[in-house]
């Protein structure tokens, strides 16, 4: 699967060469293969049944705050992924970030595109990429996904050079749309802390600068999705992640241990909380696990943007939110969480697992 150079093939390439059964890396073992959908045999549920819960958020108006808080706290309890409407997001932003990533994989030649290569050896190298973790063993099984990941913040880490220029928008709304959803992240956690009757300020000072990332993945249509995944169940390592996708869908969160498929709603966002918060608020919110299936017929796309802690950052669960209750979480070094998401692989909560006292 690799070529010269030891770029990996990307998924695309495969896609448009026609294949009609997928390469034996792609197959996931049995247990961890979608469900046929049933949607079509049974009884006919309201649409809230079947997706994550929606909160409106009134563009955070002061009078309806206490509402608000109360909703965030049950949702956090419940779930630990929802929509979120009146955001305070441009929904020509929401549009533009869709629009400019669907011309860079649809528009461009596979050559023109690896000249963005992401560093295959690296986790979380920014560029076009389509290996998620680092682990060189053969028998890892492969997403059915491309991606291109951009650094964001701090400012430091924002080069919009090494992004595309085409098409000619396409760094001037990575920037703003990165702007916007710091912002997003921001307002999100302090409703988080107060919904816990903390200061507004504790989670985002346990978590410190963000570090964001802005990861563009796109999923071509594929011959097997009942063998496939788009993207491997996990829980995502940083603080906050806010996401939107397309219309096709494809986005599954695990609740009670059913996937259940997130409808698209075109002008709200998914948020997803990650495993840092479930640290710092020791387990009283738990981060969710999710996963992306494919399609037979259509490519899907989506834009995480993930909010997380410096490397060197030691993460533990805040005074604040303790009281009276004992730490259940271990003390992490946030790089040394990293290393081993990407070496060992999430499978679902090990990772965090691995950290209970
Ligand atoms: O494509 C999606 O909907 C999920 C993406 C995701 O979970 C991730 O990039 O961490
Ligand atoms: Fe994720």
């Amino acid at each position: 699967m690799e070529i010269a150079g030891n770029t990996p093939i990307r998924v695309q390439s495969l896609a448009q060469n026609g294949v009609s059964s997928v390469p034996s890396q792609y197959i996931q073992t049995p247990e961890n293969r979608p469900k046929p959908n049933l949607s079509a045999t049974t009884v006919s549920t309201s649409s809230n049944d079947t997706s994550i819960p929606l909160i409106d958020l009134c563009h955070f108006e002061p009078s309806r705050a206490i509402d608000t808080r109360r909703e965030i706290s049950r949702l956090c309890k419940e779930w630990g992924a929802f929509h979120v409407l009146n955001h305070g997001i441009p929904i020509q932003l929401l549009n533009d970030m869709r629009s400019i990533g669907l011309s860079f994989f649809n528009d461009l030649d596979i050559s023109e595109k690896l000249k963005y290569s992401c560093d295959p050896n690296m986790a979380a190298s920014e560029g076009y990429g389509t290996r998620m973790l680092v682990n060189k063993s053969d028998d890892t099984v492969l997403d059915w996904r491309d991606y291109f990941d951009h650094h964001t913040f701090p400012l430091t880490r924002r080069n919009p050079s090494r992004w595309p220029d085409y098409p000619a928008n396409y760094r001037n709304v990575v920037e703003e749309y990165s702007n916007h959803m710091k912002v997003l992240a921001q307002k999100l956690l302090a409703l988080i802390s107060e919904s816990l009757g903390a200061p507004s300020s504790c989670i985002e000072e346990a978590v410190g600068e963000f570090y964001q990332n802005i990861t563009i993945s796109y999923y071509p249509s594929c011959p097997q999705p009942e063998l496939t995944l788009g993207l491997q169940s996990h829980s995502d390592m940083g603080a906050i992640t806010l996401l939107i996708q397309d219309d096709v869908g494809g986005l599954q969160v695990l609740k009670d241990g059913e996937w259940i498929t997130v409808q698209p709603v075109s002008d709200a966002i998914v948020v997803l909380l990650a495993d840092q918060t479930e640290i710092i608020t020791n387990g009283a919110y738990r981060s969710a696990i999710h996963r992306a299936i494919t399609n037979a017929n259509k490519a899907r796309l989506s834009v995480a943007t993930f909010h997380d802690p410096a490397k060197t950052r030691k993460i533990s669960p805040a005074e604040e939110l303790l009281s009276d209750s004992t730490p259940r979480y271990r003390q992490v070094v946030y790089g040394d969480y990293v290393k081993s998401w990407y070496t060992k692989g999430p499978e679902g909560k090990r990772n965090i697992d691995a950290l209970l006292l």
